[in-house]
């Protein structure tokens, strides 16, 4: 919704979710914000995307499903519903997904990848792994855009619970030279 109000009517939202309720929530939340005109939603897998072409933008933001680490103040019952199986699983997911996300950034384009997760293995270590596949992105260090006690040395968005009082998060601003 931040993405849309900033857009000041100059640009469109394409929403990707296999989830249809969660696109419902987001079609009703911009309708009460008057920006409904902008938002499309589309009911699809990201990572088997075939008609991706209608969808490549200047910015792409992947807020990936994740282990929620970062919201165990919110979500206490993910303390005890961990597996170290389901880690893998989501760790394959995020690197598919960030592939698929890729393929819809248009050339000069940026890709945010945001968790709500304060594991590295979700965050950094996806980053890097998603650098060694795509020799076409570089990370953007987000100094520009968030306080410094926000910024890690790598140049990422991180909210840490502890430090910050806040639920914790990890962003990436990933931008795509060709
Ligand atoms: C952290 S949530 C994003 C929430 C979203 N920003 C919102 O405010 O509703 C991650 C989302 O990824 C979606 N998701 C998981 N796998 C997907 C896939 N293969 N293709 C598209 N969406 C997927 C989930 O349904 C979930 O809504």
């Amino acid at each position: 919704m931040h993405a849309t109000n900033d857009l000041c009517f100059a640009g469109l939202v394409f929403a990707v979710d296999v989830n249809r309720g969660r696109l419902r929530i987001l079609k009703e939340t911009a309708k009460l914000h008057q920006v409904d005109g902008v938002v499309t939603t589309v009911h699809a897998d990201l990572c088997v995307l075939t008609d991706g072409e209608a969808l490549k933008s200047n910015k792409v933001l992947l807020d990936a499903p994740c282990s929620g680490l970062g919201v165990l103040s919110k979500r206490a019952d993910l303390r005890w519903n961990r597996k170290l199986e389901d880690m893998e699983e989501l760790k394959k997911l995020q690197d598919e997904l960030l592939d698929a996300a890729a393929k819809l950034v248009k050339p000069g384009g940026v890709l945010v990848y945001s968790t709500c997760s304060i594991d590295p293995e979700e965050n950094e270590e996806r980053v890097a792994a998603f650098l060694l596949r795509h020799a076409e992105f570089r990370i953007d260090p987000v100094d520009r855009f968030v306080p410094p006690d926000f910024v890690t040395d790598s140049g990422f968005y991180f909210s840490n619970p502890v430090k910050h009082s806040l639920d914790g998060s990890f962003a990436a601003r990933l931008v795509r030279a060709s």
